[in-house]
């Protein structure tokens, strides 16, 4: 084999230490001079270890080895790759360089026109030894304009601002016109302000009170009543004389507001005819018993009025209605709210705003029958008793802070306690928002200052350029119709609204009269007084009833003063305390807070528990195990409870000392004695029907 090798060949043959060059060279690293040699692939022939091969060691310390998949991808992907960031282009996502499609597209049609146009075009004549279009004879001018239009196209941008002179212009324009709207609007602020002195006329009659008011308001006064007098006057013969021409009869009416004022002209425009409508009717637990609050709009003024409802026979658990009665003449219901009002209103919308039968339940829910009191036969006169009717103005005051100025938040009380307490129970409070007598609340403590200069509510009222009583009653009477309510009993003593409400056309029947508590209360110490001396007396019983006696044994449960102490054995109290007790009642609480009782009853408890387990309320939950249980706790009787040594005595103080279903018992038996005959309790007038023109 060596002969037939090439000379070249032959020249060099291979010597051991090129072998060990080799070896040198292509030998692995090795991991350990001592490993095994069998893994070692440090020797060629198998006769060394590694540490013999140096180059072989400076391989092995380039770790990791250098992975040419690494370098031939650093290589490939761009001048931005650094030995450190190579890999930032890994993975990345590389946009497509590609035009989009619709612009390639549009490029090709582009180019296929040119073309086209090149085509049709004689041969460009080109100067020798050149190939620009610059140079092209006869198309200089066409090449440079071109180039031309291609640059200003790009580059002279029309400007869209409007030439310096128009916008000065409607600069100045625009600045004109402020001031004539500005001008425009003093000028009416002006004659409002004028109008209103003019027609208030209150700027120059307003008394300027000096320091020593009473002689120059005494005289201011008399003024007042006379200009009163004459313009009352002159405004009835305006009246008459517009009833004679057939013309308008209506004061200023459009907003009772306009009323409190007496120099309101009547207009010879007549008001719109009254409208009212009930809104929404919903069950509300009172101190006295349940009532239904009906909430009232109208087309007259801008007042929610309200309307109690006390009809107990409608409001039954498993009433009539759920044995699928029907709805009774006799039933106290309001016909706007019964009616269905309009062809997409559901069921469901109709409960929710209270036209419902029955009471409402989780599973009783029934929408009332429109119309279907209207289609029942009326009860002629004298068929029914007519329900007890108070019209009752609203009295902030007097309702809310038990204001002592008046006894509004009493009689509130005191109406509602006594339609619960009539039998048969059934009646309506029609809460009128006239406050203040119709003069309004800022007028109202106006006057109370007056009124601690020596002057009584009329002269206040007259000073502060009102009439004496600025109430209206037609929405009032409006209100009684729609209830179905013609014909009533009056809560009141005030004339004045008697013969309003029957000029309206509500017949007042007789007249119930309201005695302030606090002479009632005198009257109730008398009999007292008189029945320790053994006598009993034939005294009515007395109106003052639950209220101030609820406080009393309130008072015990809360145990907030002791006065059981006073109970004797048999559990009679001795009068005397108990009369000192009343006083101090009276006293103190000046029985106005409506119920002058304890909040209490399970839609209290389910409002507290509410608030305290929903919103975070900071309340003690009583720690009753049950429900159930808490309820009895805040619904029950009161702890101790004072028994009446007189087991024969029925009047109100026994019973309110009883617990509330023996209350509600004998309070109903109360009013029986006091329809029976109380006179000097309960003032009935009987009154003849006067027929009215309307
Ligand atoms: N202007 C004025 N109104 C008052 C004053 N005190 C109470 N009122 C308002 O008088 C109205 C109640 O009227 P009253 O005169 O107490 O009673 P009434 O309703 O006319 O008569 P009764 O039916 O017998 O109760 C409520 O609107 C009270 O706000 C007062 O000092 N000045």
């Amino acid at each position: 084999m060596t002969t037939t090798a090439a000379p070249s060949h032959q020249s060099h043959s291979i010597t051991p230490n090129d072998l060990e060059l080799l070896d040198l060279i292509s030998s692995l690293p090795t991991r350990s001079s001592a490993a095994s040699p069998s893994t070692s692939y440090g020797s060629l022939h198998g006769d060394g270890p590694a540490k013999k091969r140096p180059l072989a060691t400076l391989q092995a310390l380039r770790r990791p080895p250098i992975d040419p998949i690494v370098l031939a991808a650093s290589l490939s992907s761009g001048p931005h790759v650094t030995r450190h960031h190579f890999h930032h282009s890994f993975g990345g996502k590389v946009g497509s360089k590609q035009m989009r499609r619709s612009e390639r597209e549009e490029q090709q049609k582009q180019e296929e026109q040119d073309a086209l146009r090149r085509a049709q075009k004689p041969p460009a004549r080109h100067r020798a030894g050149s190939y620009a279009n610059c140079d092209v004879e006869g198309e200089h001018e066409e090449a440079t304009r071109d180039l031309h239009e291609a640059v200003y196209s790009q580059m002279a941008r029309p400007s869209k601002q409007m030439p310096r002179s128009e916008r000065l212009r409607l600069e100045k324009e625009a600045k004109e016109q402020a001031e004539r709207a500005k001008a425009a609007h003093d000028r009416a602020v002006r004659e409002k302000e004028q109008a209103h002195d003019k027609q208030a006329g209150k700027a120059s009659e307003r008394p300027k009170l000096s320091r020593e008011p009473t002689a120059q308001i005494e005289e201011e006064l008399h003024q007042r009543k006379e200009a009163l007098r004459s313009r009352q006057a002159s405004s009835t013969v305006q009246n008459a004389s517009l009833v004679e021409t057939g013309g308008a009869v209506g004061a200023n009416l459009h907003d009772a507001g306009a009323l409190s004022t007496p120099a309101a002209m009547p207009s010879i425009v007549r008001p719109p005819p009254l409208h009212v409508r009930c809104y929404a009717r919903t069950r509300i637990p009172t101190p006295h018993g349940e009532i239904l609050c009906h909430l009232y709009r109208n087309n007259r003024d801008s007042k929610e009025h309200l309307a109690f409802v006390v009809d107990p026979a409608q409001n039954e658990v498993g009433g009539d209605w759920e044995r699928g009665g029907e709805v009774s003449s006799r039933h106290i219901r309001s016909k706007t709210l019964d009616e269905v009002w309009g062809p997409q209103e559901t069921e469901m919308e109709r409960i929710v705003r209270g036209a419902y039968v029955g009471r409402l339940g989780p599973t009783f829910q029934k929408a009332s029958e429109p119309q279907a009191r209207h289609k029942a036969p009326s009860p002629g006169p004298g068929e029914v008793e007519p329900p007890l009717v108070r019209i009752h103005s609203e009295c902030f005051t007097g309702e809310t802070i038990g204001s002592q100025r008046c006894d509004c938040g009493e009689q509130l009380d005191e109406a509602i306690r006594l339609i619960h307490a009539t039998s048969p129970t059934r009646g309506v409070v029609v809460y009128l928002r006239q406050e203040g007598r119709g003069i309004g609340l800022l007028d109202k403590l106006m006057a109370y200052n007056l009124q601690d200069m020596g002057h009584d509510t009329v002269s206040a009222n007259i000073l502060l350029g009102h009439l004496a009583d600025a109430r209206r009653y037609d929405i009032a009477a409006e209100i009684l119709r729609d209830l179905g309510v013609n014909d009533c009993k009056l809560l009141t003593n005030n004339p004045e609204k008697m013969e309003s409400l029957e000029r309206e056309g509500v017949h007042v029947r007789s007249r119930v009269a309201m005695v302030p508590r606090v002479w009632r209360v005198g009257h109730h110490h008398g009999r007292s007084r008189r029945r320790t001396k053994g006598k009993r007396s034939k005294l009515p019983s007395s109106n003052l009833a639950s209220s101030v006696m609820s406080q009393l044994s309130n008072h015990h449960s809360d145990g907030e003063g002791n006065h059981e102490g006073e109970v004797s054995d048999d559990g009679s109290e001795s009068d005397s305390s108990r009369d000192s007790y009343v006083d101090h009642i009276m006293r103190r609480s000046g029985a106005t807070m409506l119920g002058g009782s304890v909040t209490r009853g399970p839609e209290l408890e389910k409002y507290l528990r509410t608030k305290v387990e929903r919103m975070g309320h900071m309340l003690d939950l009583p720690s009753a195990a049950s429900p159930a249980e808490a309820e009895g706790q805040l619904k029950g009787k009161p702890k101790t409870i004072l028994h009446a040594a007189d087991s024969g005595q029925e009047d109100e103080e026994s019973a309110s000392l009883m617990g509330e279903s023996e209350l509600r018992q004998f309070t109903t038996d109360d009013h029986h004695t006091a329809d029976e005959g109380d006179e000097d309790e309960i003032l009935i007038h009987h009154h003849h029907h006067h027929p009215h023109h309307h």
